[in-house]
């Protein structure tokens, strides 16, 4: 497989979309795996799952995407229901060698979740991934002739035929159809999601320095420091709902008249864009705690560059060290 091997261990973040929710693969699945994809339809429409499928190709799947990873190869995501969780089947990226930055996309699903649009729920949120956090700039896939499910899955992507010669895959062992799609045409084609209104915080104590939270595992942008707040609900106006969450997440009472309006993100995330007013308040009842686990960190502006944050809040971030 001509792959990069100079790369360090590629990210995997969790990522989520409307009904899925991509994460690693675990040993956890392993029973699950092995039931959906020891099936002779699965095996005819794809080219690297054999047949009949037993405990232990599934086990070398999730050793070998774990190496791959490490070696800075391929990133392989277990596709998930986003409530509970459950494997329902497989996504992978494997890097190109070459100058063209290219990405080789695979996957596959269970029967029980074909025909609902899920293939595509999940290779869309994938390759939003591939073309941004990995920098890649076009994507391939690789097709059995009989799979007109994969075909319609890509059509739908906006994926156009190919040559097959420049896509190197292992364990090909029928002929397939090439498809292609280039990462200007993908991010152009995507539809603009729905607007999400978040308010938040910057606490700020009598020694100048600002409170942030990190975001706990398991959650969307998970282990990334953030301002306090959260969602507006219905029927809500954004200082009460700041009000609020300041009371859920931290534990402290504050006043809407001590919340200051200080500057707005507006971030366009693959699930939806982030419309977030931040304000500044300094005064507030009671000493701030992680009531959800979260840790806590007071921050002088200066050093807020030390704590990664969502790519929503970089702007707000050069604001607060400029005017404070
Ligand atoms: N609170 C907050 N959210 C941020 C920041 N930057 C940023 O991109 N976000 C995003 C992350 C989330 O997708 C969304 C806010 O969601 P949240 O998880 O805080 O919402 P919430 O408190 O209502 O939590 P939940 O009930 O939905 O779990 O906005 C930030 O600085 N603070
Ligand atoms: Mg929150």
């Amino acid at each position: 497989m001509a792959a990069i091997g100079a790369n360090p261990l590629l990210p995997q973040p969790i990522l989520e979309t409307e009904r899925l929710r991509l994460r690693p693969l675990r040993p956890g699945d392993l029973a699950r795996i092995t039931a959906l994809a020891d099936d002779a339809e699965i095996a005819a429409r794809t080219a690297a799952i054999p047949h009949p499928y037993k405990p232990h190709h599934a086990e070398y799947w999730l050793t070998n995407s774990r190496a791959e990873r490490e070696r800075g190869e391929a990133v392989t995501y277990a596709i998930a229901d986003r409530e509970t969780d459950a494997f329902l089947g497989g996504v992978s990226l494997t890097l190109m060698a070459g100058a063209e930055k290219g990405v080789i996309l695979g996957y596959w699903l269970g029967r029980a979740s074909w025909g609902q649009g899920l293939a595509t729920e999940a290779v869309r949120r994938v390759l939003h991934f591939a073309f941004t956090d990995l920098d890649r700039v076009s994507a391939y896939a690789l097709v059995i002739p009989g799979n007109a499910a994969s075909f319609g899955v890509l059509a739908k992507l906006g994926f156009e035929p190919c040559a097959t010669d420049g896509i190197p895959v292992e364990d090909q062992c029928r002929p397939a159809l090439g498809r292609r799609i280039a990462r200007a045409d993908f991010l152009a084609a995507q539809p603009v999601p729905k607007t999400l209104f978040v308010v938040a915080a910057a606490l700020i104590d009598g020694d100048g320095r600002i409170l942030l939270a990190q975001r706990p595992e398991g959650k969307a942008l998970a282990g990334l420091w953030e301002f306090p707040g959260g969602k507006v609900s219905p029927g809500e106006t954004p200082e009460a709902a700041l009000v609020r969450e300041l009371q859920e997440e931290l534990g402290v009472t504050v006043r809407p008249s001590c919340l200051a309006p200080f500057a707005f993100a507006s971030h366009t995330y693959p699930q939806f864009h982030l419309m977030m007013p931040l304000y500044l308040c300094r005064v507030w009842d009671g000493e701030p705690q992680g009531k959800e686990g979260q840790a806590l960190a007071w921050v002088r502006p200066q050093r807020l560059h030390d704590y990664p944050m969502p790519p929503a809040d970089v702007p707000l971030v050069a604001q607060l060290r400029t005017m404070l």
